[in-house]
């Protein structure tokens, strides 16, 4: 545990959800973003979370309804921001966040919002047989300003722990090329491969945190209709994780798609409905208090950059200004769709009691409140065919 100091402890703050709701229909303006899809404007969802107290928000279920509405879809984007060592982990994965994560055993419990996300999601989809979508994952890491697919079934990774390279498209709003989307078909099939993705992200010890990851993680959900009815033939269970002893998925072949995040649009491998991105981001790091040196002090340059690209990018949508610098960082980039596009976007602010860490927990207070006021296009709601 890292980042506490209960001597010097700031007065707990208070949690909640800062501009929360989304816009009557007189309060909507146009999006100056992209007014080509006459979208309107509705505030981000800021949460901040405090650490040392029931600290997982539960209130992903509904956006988690949105993304599976019964009359409309949106594409939901949920993040954790905040210094390094501050909880991010915790909150998006849980306890034990370098493992397969836990699916929640019960609801205020420690679980973390992507077991959460996930349970609630095939809840959902359970509800509503006749509808069953097809629900593809993938798990990508954003490192040192490169994108790694972490699902590439590449004889390379398994031998060396490579981790394949994503190519960049050059236009479009299609973030990212020749990805790996496995199929998942219940909870603990989709939490087995966030442990597998978990096991290749790059970790790093320092001075403020033990087990500091070195990369922003991006998990992206897809619905699409299932190209064809759900079998009926049982199946097999199964080998059992040595790890946990629970059961894991038996395998499904994975499959690359020629661009894969972004907004819910047509597809050649199916209609695509929504989107839904679960996103760890690396933390902020002052160089002087981690104490990197060498290879890892380019991790933290990056990280930093590529902080400092979000804040730059939300705070350009929040002035509302023609030119967004997208492309400043691949990790903007690769987020494009969820920031200035059509999908609701609950930012998680991370933040750490400890006095001596106020200065990080102003800058990450300050990174909240840019993000409260993107106003951006009410998203255009997906009509379900
Ligand atoms: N609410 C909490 N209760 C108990 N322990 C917590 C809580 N939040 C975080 N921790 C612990 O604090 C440590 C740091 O948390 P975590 O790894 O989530 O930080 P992080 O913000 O993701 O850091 P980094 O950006 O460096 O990866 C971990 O050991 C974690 O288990």
């Amino acid at each position: 545990m890292t980042g506490l100091d209960p001597a010097t402890a700031l007065p707990p703050l208070t949690s909640g959800v800062w501009g929360g709701s989304w816009p009557q229909q007189s309060g909507q303006r146009r999006s100056h973003v992209s007014p080509a899809a006459h979208a309107y404007l509705a505030p981000s969802h800021v949460k901040l979370h405090r650490r040392l107290t029931s600290n997982i928000p539960s209130d992903a279920s509904p956006l988690l309804t949105d993304l599976l509405g019964q009359q409309h879809r949106y594409n939901v984007c949920i993040m954790a921001y905040g210094q390094t060592g501050s909880g991010k982990s915790f909150t998006m994965l849980g306890p034990h966040c370098q493992e397969e994560p836990a699916p929640p055993s019960e609801p205020h419990g420690d679980a973390g919002i992507i077991p959460r996300a996930a349970g609630e999601l095939f809840r959902l989809i359970s509800e509503d047989a006749s509808r069953s979508p097809e629900v593809d994952i993938s798990i990508v890491e954003v490192y040192n300003n490169d994108i790694f697919d972490l699902l590439a079934n590449d004889s390379c990774r398994v031998a060396s722990g490579v981790k394949r390279q994503v190519q960049m498209t050059q236009q479009g709003k299609k973030a990212a090329c020749g990805l790996t989307y496995q199929s998942v078909r219940s909870a603990a099939e989709f939490l087995t491969l966030v442990g597998r993705g978990l096991q290749l992200r790059a970790k790093q010890p320092t001075a403020v945190h033990a087990e500091s990851s070195r990369s922003h993680l991006v998990i992206t959900v897809t619905l699409a209709a299932a190209a064809s009815p759900p079998s009926t033939e049982p199946r097999q269970p199964g080998p059992r994780s040595p790890a946990t002893g629970r059961r894991q998925s038996p395998p499904v072949p994975p499959r690359t798609r020629g661009c894969g995040l972004g907004r819910a649009a047509p597809d050649p491998l199916g209609q695509v409905h929504a989107t839904l991105q679960l996103v760890d981001l690396a933390g902020s790091e002052c160089v002087g208090v981690s104490g990197v040196t060498g290879p890892a002090l380019r991790e933290t340059s990056c990280i930093n950059r590529s902080l400092a690209a979000l804040s730059d990018v939300l705070g350009a949508l929040a002035e509302g200004r023609g030119h967004i610098p997208y492309r400043n960082s691949r990790l903007t980039r690769l987020l494009q769709d969820v920031l200035g596009g059509d999908a609701k976007l609950q930012v998680i602010v991370c933040v750490s009691p400890g006095q001596r860490h106020v200065a990080e927990t102003l800058q990450s207070l300050g990174f909240g409140a840019r993000a409260r006021q993107v106003e951006r296009g009410c998203p255009a709601p997906r009509k379900l065919r």
